[in-house]
């Protein structure tokens, strides 16, 4: 077997790797940016493959973009490739007893904060036996209806695996090979089942982790491995990956200054690394720009102008911005962003809602409006000041903003309108990778934009003429034959194609009459149940959700930092600005001072988003002071560091 690997043209870690699995030892393959890891990956998929054909292998990783890719990249029905949430529902689902009982037992541990039903101290064992389809996962949360999300799915699924062994043993005798990519976010619940949990069933199976401790940029994850790490037959042996394939010199020597673990990179002597050119490593160029009005159409003209970056083209070059709040105004969905993140008219009923509970008010405000609600506790009951709650004073400006608005929300039922939940996720989260996936677990986008996308998905379809996805994905229902059938759909798309100044409620309409997306009941559930946040979002106009759209699917050259990571870009400009979210200080990075979380998250993120350039990394600070600046120079070089104004 090892002669064969030796024709192979594996490189040393992935032979290292194959070497540790013939002893059935678990590895990590550890590796700063652009090593290869996630080439690597593929690598010793396909070689496990190769060499098991009968074997199963499952591979988890953190986004359904990156799982979209490796299954691309392996293409075998051998190759389970999924999110990790995804893996472990699939593989708990059918034992509805024990999860019953799970999310029961958990719910009255004391000591378990996760999971919790308020309704009766203790929850009894027979508290779910009436649900008709039983514990479900969802993109939302209802837990006294049995659904859990995604937080609680690995709570539950950590308690099943540790108390039955059995489970273990059932997935290891489904997968030989278990590969998880990304590790470093993984969360400890997950670590755990496969490091901890697996090791009280006898079978023996493999479980390799790739991943970089530097890059570890969700405050949910493990971080890194080292407590479960060691040359041990039962610990995680470590292949560290020393070389860097991806990014040009000046941008290596800048990572490695970035880098707080010590590890230096080496530019890859392999010729046909893709930072090499002629068999040598590229030089690059690294900018630190700066201004002290912020106007980053001034930065971006510097590069067009000087350096030859090409902002039109989508897969060279991206500018990377903390938050999508960051970006709602360059990419044109200002509106829609407000509507999902800043209504404070909905903070207003969520600290209503919290201050009933808390203090456990027990009105019956059921057949209540959230008007007469308001009324009853800001005069506050017999007088008690306990039971007043005020707007806080963002909350009154908003209000006093948007009197008719609030007068409207004051109409409203309450018992239907404190229900209603609404978070920017359900418009921003990730892009699904095909139609079906639109329905599938894991999109927290709600029924109202996943319609909205499928219009737009229509259109597109039509605009690029790809006319047979077109009629599979539409709900036209005629027959296309004879000319004139093609000539009425022509005029009908044309018509929709063409949204003007209309209204998303508008196109919704005429979606529907012309048969080009039907109304659902979905989509007529959701008017009804979160009728204040459609009579929102009815009124922007349809061209604003086209270029949230736009955004979305990865058709502006704007990227957040966070979703940004496993992907590279010729040109990259790091927008450092922390949008006033406090997590992250920008200032304190080049001084390396503030508190020590602050400081290492931030050192990640930016490390993660200098590491992305395969050719010119830019980064603009808006006026730094003179330390911020005197750092720059030591960072990237004094003739690199240029004021813009
Ligand atoms: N053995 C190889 N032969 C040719 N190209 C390679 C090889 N290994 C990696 N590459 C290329 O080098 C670049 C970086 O590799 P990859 O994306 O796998 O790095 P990574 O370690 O996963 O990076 P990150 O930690 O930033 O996600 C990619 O363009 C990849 O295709």
């Amino acid at each position: 077997m090892v002669e064969a690997r030796l024709n192979t043209n594996l490189e040393p870690e992935v032979q290292q790797i194959l070497q540790l699995i013939d002893e059935g030892r678990n590895f990590l393959l550890s590796g700063g940016a652009g090593s290869g890891k996630t080439y690597s990956l593929v690598s010793v998929i396909r070689q496990v493959i190769a060499e098991n054909p009968t074997a199963k292998v499952a591979c988890m990783t953190y986004t359904n973009a990156a799982v979209k890719e490796i299954e691309e990249r392996v293409n075998h029905k051998n190759l389970n490739v999924s999110t990790i949430h995804d893996f472990l529902w699939d593989n708990i689902k059918h034992f509805q007893k024990e999860l019953k009982e799970a999310i029961i037992s958990l719910a009255n541990n004391e000591n378990v904060s996760g999971i919790s039903i308020d309704e009766a101290n203790p929850i009894p064992k027979s508290y779910f036996n009436t649900l008709i389809d039983g514990i479900q996962y969802k993109e939302f949360l209802r837990l006294r209806e049995g659904i859990i999300s995604h937080d609680e799915l690995l709570i539950v699924a950590n308690y099943l695996f540790e108390k039955y062994p059995k489970l273990s043993s059932i997935i290891k005798h489904k997968y030989q090979f278990i590969f998880i990519d990304e590790y470093q976010d993984t969360n400890k619940a997950v670590i755990d089942i496969f490091l901890t949990h697996f090791k009280k069933s006898e079978r023996k199976n493999i479980i390799g982790f790739f991943g970089d401790a530097m890059q570890s940029i969700y405050d949910d994850g493990i971080g890194n491995l080292d407590e479960y790490k060691g040359d041990y037959a039962d610990t995680v042996n470590e292949i560290p990956k020393k070389q860097n394939r991806r990014n040009p010199q000046l941008v290596i020597d800048l990572a490695n200054k970035l880098r707080t673990d010590g590890i230096t990179q080496e530019p890859s002597t392999d010729p046909n690394a893709p930072n090499m050119f002629n068999g040598v490593v590229k030089q690059g160029t690294v900018l630190f720009l700066y201004s002290t009005d912020g106007n980053i159409k001034k930065v971006e003209e510097f590069l067009v102008a000087n350096h030859a970056w090409d902002f039109s083209n989508l897969k060279q070059t991206k500018e990377l911005n903390l938050t999508h709040n960051l970006i709602a105004d360059k990419a044109g969905f200002r509106t829609l962003m407000d509507i999902y993140n800043k209504d404070q008219i909905l903070s207003y009923k969520d600290r209503i809602k919290k201050h009933i509970k808390e203090n456990n008010i027990a009105t019956d405000f059921s057949e209540n409006t959230f008007g007469e609600v308001v009324e009853a506790l800001q005069q506050g009951k017999g007088g008690r000041e306990l039971n007043t709650v005020r707007p806080t004073n963002t909350m009154q400006v908003f209000i006093d903003g948007n009197t008719e608005l609030y007068n409207y929300a004051k109409s409203l039922k309450y018992s239907d309108f404190s229900k209603m939940y609404v978070d920017k996720d359900q418009l921003l989260d990730d892009k699904k990778q095909d139609e079906d996936d639109e329905n599938k677990k894991g999109s927290k986008r709600d029924n109202l934009i996943k319609h909205l996308f499928k219009i737009q998905n229509n259109i597109s379809l039509y605009k690029s003429k790809r006319y047979n996805e077109f009629l599979r994905a539409t709900d036209y229902r005629f027959k296309i034959t004879s000319i004139a059938s093609k000539r009425i759909l022509k005029e009908n798309i044309d018509n929709l194609v063409d949204v003007g100044d209309k209204t998303i409620e508008e196109i919704i309409i005429d979606a529907n009459e012309k048969g080009i997306c039907m109304i659902n009941d979905k989509l007529v559930n959701f008017k009804e149940k979160k009728e204040y946040l459609y009579n929102r979002v009815k009124n922007v106009r349809f061209s604003e959700f086209q270029k949230l759209y736009e955004y979305l699917e990865g058709q502006t050259p704007f990227s957040t930092q966070h979703k940004t990571k496993g992907s590279e870009f010729d040109n990259v400009l790091v927008i450092l600005d922390n949008g006033g979210w406090n997590n992250y200080n920008f200032g304190n990075l080049f001084l390396e001072t503030g508190s020590p979380t602050v400081l290492d998250r931030t050192q990640k993120i930016f490390y993660v988003c200098c590491t992305r350039a395969k050719e010119n990394l830019a980064v603009f600070f808006h006026n730094p002071n003179a330390q911020v600046i005197a750092k720059a120079k030591v960072w990237f070089g004094n003739d690199n560091v240029i004021e813009l104004n």
